[in-house]
């Protein structure tokens, strides 16, 4: 998906401009995402860009520049600015009576925003530190793989078998909840033999580690949906 945007940003198609995502059509999305796999839920994915480009104009006024300068440098209510004006990026659900929010998108993209500046000008945020691992399906198949996180034999035979968890269910939500609390338990294993990290260090070593070929074929939860 980015090698996709960032073929089509070099060969000029205007990707990043509000007004090109609010009229992009299904072909446009085709061609910009053609590759070696069918991108699923693309529908979703067509509707979600368009929306983008429509609230990006109608909201921030054409620049998410302006977003990212009205949270002061704050990565908290950058997050949540987000989370407020795109729905693509309400990453939440219900867990019970427990409403759970996740927001791995909107915690990334403040996230790549501030590697992107090297921690400066629009990329200079206070509570960098307060962000949670960003939950998706790469870390907690890293974190099963190292025995930091195990699951019940019937999830994890669903797991194994590749069977499609719906999302916002109990065990996805189960999945992901695990991911974020065994990432804040690595932190704090770390901090105990001195070496203070942020969740987002670890959740980026986690990452890191995934992109190996002995993680890479560990089985990992499937669950079709935006949010991760
Ligand atoms: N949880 C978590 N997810 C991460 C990353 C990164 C890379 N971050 C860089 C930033 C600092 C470090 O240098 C990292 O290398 C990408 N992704 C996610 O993967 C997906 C693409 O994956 P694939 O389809 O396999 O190429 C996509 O949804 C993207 O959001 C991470 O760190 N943590």
């Amino acid at each position: 998906m980015a090698a996709s945007l960032k073929r089509a940003q070099e060969s000029g198609i205007p990707i990043t401009q509000p007004d090109f995502l609010a009229n992009l059509s299904a072909d446009d999305l085709k061609g910009i995402l053609s590759g070696n796999v069918e991108i699923p839920l693309f529908e979703e994915r067509l509707f979600n860009l368009r929306e983008a480009g429509r609230i990006l104009n109608s909201t921030w006024r054409g620049d998410i520049i302006h977003l990212l300068e009205s949270a002061k440098g704050n990565a908290l209510v950058a997050v949540k600015k987000i989370v407020d004006s795109f729905p693509s990026f309400r990453d939440d659900a219900r867990y019970g009576e427990i409403e759970v929010y996740f927001w791995k998108r909107a915690q990334i993209f403040i996230s790549d925003v501030n590697l992107a500046f090297a921690g400066r000008k629009w990329g200079k945020f206070i509570h960098m530190d307060k962000l949670t691992a960003f939950a998706d399906y790469k870390l907690p198949q890293v974190l099963r793989a190292l025995g930091v996180i195990s699951y019940h034999p019937d999830l994890a035979s669903k797991v194994d078998s590749m069977q499609v968890l719906s999302q916002g269910c109990e065990e996805e939500i189960e999945i992901r909840a695990m991911t974020v609390w065994a990432v804040e338990a690595l932190k704090n294993a770390f901090a105990a033999q001195g070496r203070e990290v942020s969740s987002t260090w670890v959740d980026n070593w986690l990452w890191q580690l995934g992109q190996m070929e002995s993680f890479r074929k560990r089985p990992y939860h499937r669950c079709r949906t935006i949010f991760y």
